[in-house]
């Protein structure tokens, strides 16, 4: 089995709008805590600006004091007050002085300046609430008081007012440049963020983008089906809508692959997305999962019977012949359905199914679509049970069995040979078919231990078939077993060591198995042929297959496919089909087997038409070993 979509799990992931949403968020909340740190900044440096320079200018103001106070000591002991106005007045250069003045030793006004009007001022040295060498700082105004000392006499005292205005101004001005140039680095940073933001966020949306696209068909890939089938079960499971999941894979792909080239492969695909697109509704999504397998996503607004049109619409919409590969190549599609929540009830469960289906729609023949239904699981538990069964089988070999259908030659109905056909009766699951066999053990790897048993057990059997006439043994090869690069050293080893020449050996291949090993097989099949071994092509006429490269092997028996031979002679179809068919192998010297003839009159038929060997039921069927012994050894008496 392939693997199932849904391994990178099921838990719809946030969508790239809700990422969006909360990168913008964090990028928010990161630009206001970066400004409030900022902010934070240049208060606490406005905070220690204001401390500082309120301790230098009372320094500065406490100089300036004993300074006046000095000088104008003399103008007071004289009481010359102009002189002492004059000397006052000089404080004008000092810009914060709102005013001074002199009391007496009595404390009652002597000079006074101020810069404009201070109808406020103490008029009496007790009206400052100061004396002797006092200051006192308030928010609004700075006032200091100095002793007017001469002689080690106490002649007056000095007392200045000052705002704290310019002070207030030089903070301001501080701070405003401080948030200034904050508000301009945040804006600049907040630009920066959001441009790189803005790159990150293309990146991320075309790394999202290439993420979930497909690179040949620019469909949605396996995320991208993964991430909307959960969104879409989410929503039905909110809303009560029905989903279905069709599930396609391509029948034939590997032969173009392998013929044409990858090239003309993925424009194959490309061709294959067109026409999936043209036949959807636009709300139904496509998915190419890889390689040739597709899903289709609908959200379910219709009964049964429409769903089973629209399927038919899909798969008939591979029908057209494609020409992307420079001629016309005919790939079918075999589809499952299964429907959430009538079949699953979750995703893994649906990809499931609908795969289920999809193998089942390959295994009735292919070029349909099937719905899922419960039974098949028991089919896949049954596939189970049989590797088990197979497994024990190959290392026992006791249940196993060879049965040998005769061939007769057209012309005079003697025997030429025998078809050996596996026949397996096991204890529990009864009697396994040799399609259901060989099919299980292709999956799970144990179709060389089969094959190799198959082929060691006919040729020993043959080896004892002795008398007048030597009988050929034919044994089927399925494709996993030609691409085993240690098959020709495996056959030409059965071949000696059971004493059975290599002309006695027939190997028939389907044009499907000769077709899915183009490469490693031709090399394999001309070494065959050069060491004597006939190699036939089985059931032609029902497979895909290009004449211009089967012409180039080494074939020398073309058995006609019993489909065109069980309506003979009455269908007309099928007597076009057999007569050229005939044509066509003796053209490319090539004996004609017909198989499955069922009557006499399709015998005489296929005797007038030129057939070479016959082989069915009309003749004998399949029988076992020491059957078929008995019939041989009485056909040569
Ligand atoms: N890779 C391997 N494939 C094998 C092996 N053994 C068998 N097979 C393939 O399985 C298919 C089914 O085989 P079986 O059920 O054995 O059927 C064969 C005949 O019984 C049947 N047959 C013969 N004559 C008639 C007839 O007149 N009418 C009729 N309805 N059926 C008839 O045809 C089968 C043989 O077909 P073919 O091989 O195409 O000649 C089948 O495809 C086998 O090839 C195995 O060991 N390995």
């Amino acid at each position: 089995m392939k693997t199932r979509p849904s391994e990178a799990g099921t838990a719809a992931p946030a969508s790239p709008a809700t990422h969006r949403l909360l990168s913008s968020r964090l990028v928010v909340t990161g630009i206001l805590a970066a400004g409030m740190a900022l902010l934070t900044v240049v208060l606490a440096l406005t905070g220690v600006d204001y401390w500082s320079t309120r301790a230098s200018m009372l320094q500065d103001s406490r100089v300036e004091a004993a300074i006046v106070a000095d000088n104008i000591s003399a103008a007071v002991v004289f009481r010359d007050t102009s002189t002492a106005n004059e000397m006052l007045g000089a404080l004008r250069s000092s810009s914060m002085v709102i005013s001074a003045t002199v009391y007496d030793k009595d404390g009652v006004l002597f000079a006074h300046y101020a810069r404009d009007r201070d109808p406020d001022f103490p008029t009496t040295l007790r009206a400052t609430g100061l004396d002797g060498a006092a200051e006192r700082a308030g928010w609004h105004m700075l006032e200091i008081a100095r002793p007017i000392e001469a002689s080690g006499t106490t002649w007056g005292t000095l007392y200045i007012r000052k705002s704290m205005a310019a002070l207030y101004m030089r903070l301001g001005i501080r701070f405003g440049t401080a948030l200034l140039i904050a508000i301009c680095v945040m804006a600049m940073a907040t630009a920066m963020v959001l441009r790189s933001r803005a790159a990150v966020r293309d990146a991320e949306n075309r790394l999202h983008e290439l993420a979930h696209t497909d690179a040949v068909t620019g469909m949605g890939n396996r995320h991208a089906f993964n991430e909307k089938l959960a969104a879409e079960l989410q929503g039905a499971r909110g809303a009560g809508y029905r989903v279905a999941l069709v599930y396609i894979d391509l029948d034939n792909f590997k032969t173009v692959n392998d013929t044409f080239g990858h090239a003309a492969g993925d424009g194959l695909l490309r061709q294959v997305a067109k026409r999936l697109q043209s036949v959807v509704r636009s709300t139904d999504t496509i998915s190419r999962l890889g390689g040739d397998e597709f899903a289709l996503i609908l959200r379910l607004d219709m009964d049964d019977a429409a769903l089973e049109k629209y399927a038919q619409r899909i798969v008939s919409v591979f029908q057209a012949a494609y020409t992307e590969v420079g001629q016309q190549v005919n790939v079918t599609c075999s589809a499952g359905i299964a429907t959430f929540p009538d079949d699953a009830m979750d995703m893994d469960a649906l990809v499931s199914n609908a795969d289920t289906a999809m193998y089942r729609a390959k295994e009735m023949g292919k070029n349909r679509c099937v719905r899922f239904d419960a039974s098949m699981n028991l089919a896949v538990v049954r596939r189970q049970a049989i590797e088990q069964a197979l497994r024990a089988e190959l290392e026992q070999g006791t249940g196993l069995a060879l049965h040998y259908q005769p061939v007769f030659a057209a012309n005079d109905q003697s025997m030429v040979g025998a078809e050996a056909l596996l026949r397996w009766t096991h204890a529990e699951l009864g009697s396994v078919s040799p399609l259901e066999a060989v099919s299980v053990a292709e999956d799970c790897g144990l179709i060389a231990p089969l094959g190799y048993w198959v082929m060691r057990t006919a040729c020993r059997d043959a080896a004892q078939w002795k008398g007048g006439k030597s009988l050929r043994v034919a044994v089927n090869i399925s494709a996993r077993q030609l691409g085993d690069p240690q098959f020709l050293e495996r056959v030409m080893d059965i071949l000696r060591e059971e004493g059975l020449p290599a002309h006695l050996l027939e190997i028939e291949l389907t044009e499907t198995v000769l077709m899915e090993n183009m490469e490693a097989g031709a090399h394999t099949l001309h070494r065959l042929s050069q060491l004597g071994i006939h190699l036939a092509i089985d059931d032609f006429g029902t497979g895909y297959s290009s004449l211009a490269y089967l012409r180039q092997l080494p074939m020398r028996r073309l058995k006609i496919d019993r489909s065109f031979v069980k309506d003979l002679p009455g269908q007309e179809h099928s007597r076009a089909i057999v007569t050229a068919i005939v044509a066509l192998a003796h053209s490319l010297g090539l004996q004609v087997t017909a198989e499955g003839v069922e009557t006499q009159e399709q015998a005489d038929y296929l005797v007038r038409q030129g057939c070479d060997v016959l082989q069915g039921y009309v003749f004998a069927r399949p029988m076992p070993a020491p059957q078929f012994l008995a019939l041989q050894a009485s056909a040569s008496a």
